[in-house]
This record gives C-alpha cells, structure tokens and sequence, in this order.
C-alpha cells in the first residue's frame, strides 16, 4: 500500500524521477474532483487552480506510455474472456436460476395453449342459440368434459378446457336464462369467440427464445409455462476477491490512522449483480506470501485484488504477478480515477484483475475491466451503447479519459460533486457513470453512459 499516515511507522514510498508526471496527474485528479463544490454553479477550470497545474503531454513517463488507453482496455479484457476454454453448461432448478444466460435454445416442449381454453368465465355454447344449459359446470384444470351437442350449452370458467364441438364462449355477463333454464345471448356470438385454440402462442418445438437470452424473470415465467423444470445455462463466472492492505477495519469507526474497508462491502453484492458467483472474499493485509499463496492455490476463475497496484513499498500486486509467471495483459489504464488498474492471465483458465485500493478508482477499475470480462464469461450480450446529452461542464484530463458518477434527470446527465478517486458519495447517489472524453466536455455534448447494474432494474432483480 502506499502509506501516507506517518503514524504507522512505514515509510511513504519515495517517488522515483520518472514519476513526476504521475504527480502531477494526481494533483490534476484530485483537484478536478473539487472544483465543483457543492452550490458552486460556475465551476472554475482545473487549470486555473492553483493545485492543478496542466501538465504537459510531451513530458509523459514511461508509466503512461505503457498504459492502454480506455477503450481498447475494454477490449482487451473481452478479448481476454475469449481466449478461455468454453465452460460447460449446467442444468439448473427454474428458481435457481434467475440472471443466468441460456446456453441452449428455449425450445417449447408443448403447445401453448396445449388444449382448447375458454377465455372467459360464462357458457360454452354448441350452434346458434338459444341453448339448453347443462346441469354440471365446467372448471379449470378438470380432464375431458363431455363433447356439446348442437343447441347445448354448459357454464365454463377461464382456463376451463372446451368441451368438443363447442362453437363459441359466451360471457356471463352477455348471457341470460329464462325460466326453462334455456340460455339467451344478449349479444350477436362470433363463430369461435373467446376460446383460445390449441398452439395460439406456440407449438411444441417452436424457439421461443435464442441460446444468449438472460434468465429474467419473466423468461422463468415462460420456461414454466412450456414445461420445463431445469434450465440449460452457462454457469456463473467464480470469483474470489482479496482484499489488501493492513490499513484496513472491518466494523466500528475509523482511528489512528486505520480506515473502514469499503470495497469488501462493496464488490461482492456489486459482482453477483454482473451475474458471478462470489466463492470468497479474504482480507490479506499487506502481506506478500499470502497474496501469493492465495492466488496460487485458487480455483476461481477470476480473482479481484483491491489496492497494493502502484508503486509503494507494500504493493505487492506487480511483485506477486512476477513470481507467478503471470501475463500482464493490462498494466495501466489512461482513465481518471483508476489508472493503476491492471489485468493479468495467472494461467489458462484463470484471470486477475487488480483494482487500485481508492473507492471510486477501484469501481473504475471493476467497470473498465471486471465488467467486459465478466460479462463474456457469463455469456452475456454487451448492453447497448447510449449517450445522453451532458447538463453541466465537466473538466477533463488533458489526455485521459475520466468516468464521472452522474444522475439522469430529465434526458440528461447531471455530473455529481464528490468525484475523487478516494470518495464514494457521488457514486453513492449516482444512476450511471460518464465517459468523459481526454479535454473535457461541455454542456449539451453526447456522451456514453455506462450504467450501474441497480440503477434502472432495482435492487431486488439485480442482486437474487
Ligand atoms: N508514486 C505513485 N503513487 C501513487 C500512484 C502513482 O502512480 N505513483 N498512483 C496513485 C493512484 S492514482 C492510486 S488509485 C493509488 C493506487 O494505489 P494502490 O492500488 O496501491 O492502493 P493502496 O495504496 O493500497 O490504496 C490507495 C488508497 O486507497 C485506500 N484503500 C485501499 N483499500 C481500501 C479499501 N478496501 N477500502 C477503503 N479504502 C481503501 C488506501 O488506504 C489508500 O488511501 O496509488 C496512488 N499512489
Ligand atoms: O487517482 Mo487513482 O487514478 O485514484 O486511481
């Protein structure tokens, strides 16, 4: 960890020379995320403060070079799914499986209606009226009434099988019967009104829904409704999140130095909403041979690390990635906050992404690359790019991209005070985040959203 509490007795890192843009990169970021104080309607630009000098593009480190601009990182983390065997599909329980992703075809195993259905509750009738009414009814989920003779007619409820030979349904409230107990429409019958007819909504071996489709509720629905009790699926992607850093309480209130962890609260629930299965959350501390023993000896398919990613003297992410042998495939991202974020191939089937240890750096780091890795594990399909017009200015980096936590109101994206990568009260309150382009954007401009998995679908759908 980079340790800036002097109290601690661990020295902070000393910056080598060729850190300095990074520095500055900082001061920029920090003071882009306090320019807009609350209440504050004109925001002064970033490079006005005097905390935020621009720096220069030319004088770029070494560091930045090698990090991957915004976009492709996306890509690469997709890419990187690809490249994994493909994971076997599983037959799941219909109440299991809500959020998973159909690995075959939903495929109707009868018809629907799978028999004749009246529609509504009142009379089968057989023929032009007037009828004679049966004695006994007709009720839902009862086999095999006897067939209707011409001029016959017999009460029968919604969902009720048709007897044979039934012409139309006439509703209670358009019948009446007169003191034969003979039977009056009110109303001119339609040949074959209100009977739903076998196979109306599907015969059986019809593709009701494509291999890809997400088990939604609704899909549980149908699924039942066709005739199935298991559900083919792609199983959800294992991850296994490490939490570092000996800073770090688990309850009560921050002191001497020591600080709530807020990403083993955040990520688990965060990570099942992006349809995986979180086997494990450990906290290591700063502790080199655990995070190695840790990621050797485990078998999930994704490991999340938090914090330790930069440069300071118990970071122990880029160290432990050596000695494994592991492929850095992301090292460094050009995006505000996050851009320690990191991905590796620990082995053939097995990938770590390393989220830097600040809050909102570290949601960066899970949307950038958790997100798009995930997502092609799971078998999901990439949503839908959308842009919305931005309401207020928004200063960028001069030459990274920047995620700011926005509402939506009224067709527009409002960016949220409370950006910096150390915080999480905007995202807290936020419906999405920005993309913001290397310069900055100004009010009206079209910019990507990527939204927060709870933000449209409710807390519920997303997290059972
Ligand atoms: N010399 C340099 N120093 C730093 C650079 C750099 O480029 N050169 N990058 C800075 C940036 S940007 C970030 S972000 C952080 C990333 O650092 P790490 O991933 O190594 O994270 P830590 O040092 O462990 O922690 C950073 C910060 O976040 C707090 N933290 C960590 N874990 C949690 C948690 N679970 N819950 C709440 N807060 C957490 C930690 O206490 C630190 O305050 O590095 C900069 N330094
Ligand atoms: O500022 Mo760092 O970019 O928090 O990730």
């Amino acid at each position: 960890m980079v340790n800036d509490s002097g109290d601690r007795g661990r020295p902070r890192e000393a910056r080598p020379a060729g850190r300095h843009q990074e520095e500055h990169d900082l001061d920029v970021e920090e003071a882009l995320a306090l320019v807009r104080e609350p209440g504050s309607r004109e925001p002064e630009p970033a490079r006005d403060t005097p905390s935020a000098p621009a720096p220069s593009p030319r004088t770029t480190s070494h560091a930045q070079h090698q990090a991957t601009p915004w976009p492709e990182a996306r890509v690469t983390a997709e890419r990187a799914a690809r490249s994994v065997p493909r994971r076997a599909p599983v037959s799941v329980p219909l109440d299991a499986a809500l959020g998973l992703v159909l690995a075959a075809p939903l495929t109707a195993l009868t018809d629907l209606p799978s028999f004749d259905t009246s529609a509504m509750d009142g009379w089968a009738v057989a023929g032009p009226g007037p009828w004679d009414v049966r004695d006994e009814g007709v009720l839902a989920g009862h086999a095999g009434p006897r067939s209707l003779g011409d001029g016959e007619a017999v009460r029968i409820a919604t969902g009720a099988r048709v007897p044979q030979d039934t012409t139309a349904v006439l509703r209670s409230e358009h019948g009446t019967t007169d003191d034969k107990e003979r039977l009056h429409a009110t109303r001119e019958v339609v040949h074959g009104q209100d009977i739903r007819p076998r196979g109306q909504e599907c015969r059986s071996g019809d593709q009701l829904l494509p291999a890809g489709a997400l088990a939604t509720p609704a899909v549980l629905g149908l699924a039942a409704a066709a005739g199935y009790d298991t559900l083919s699926a792609m199983p959800r992607p294992r991850v296994e999140i490490l939490v570092l850093g000996d800073e770090l309480l688990t309850a009560g209130l921050p002191e001497d130095g020591l600080i709530r962890d807020a990403l083993g609260p955040m990520l688990p629930p965060w990570l099942r909403a992006l349809g995986t299965e979180v086997v494990a959350v450990r906290r290591l501390g700063d502790d080199a041979e655990a995070l190695y023993q840790a990621v050797k000896g485990s078998d999930a398919e994704l490991i999340v690390t938090t914090g330790g990613t930069a440069a300071g003297p118990v970071d122990h992410v880029h160290p432990v990635l050596r000695r494994l042998g592991a492929e850095l495939l992301v090292d460094g991202v050009k995006v505000r906050p996050g851009h320690p974020m990191l991905l590796a191939r620990t082995r053939e089937n097995q990938h770590l992404v390393g989220l830097p240890g600040n809050p909102l750096a570290a949601v960066s780091g899970l949307l950038t690359l958790a997100e798009p890795l995930l997502r092609v594990l799971a078998g999901r399909a990439a949503p839908e790019p959308y842009t919305l017009p931005l309401r207020d200015t928004v200063h960028g980096h001069p030459y990274d991209t920047r995620l700011v936590p926005v509402v939506v109101r009224a067709d527009r994206a409002v960016p949220l005070h409370y950006n910096g990568p150390a915080m999480l009260r905007g995202i807290a309150a936020a419906d999405a985040l920005v993309v913001v382009p290397p310069g900055g954007a100004h009010p009206g401009q079209e910019l990507e959203l990527l939204d927060l998995p709870w933000a449209w679908a409710g807390i519920g759908e997303c997290f059972t």
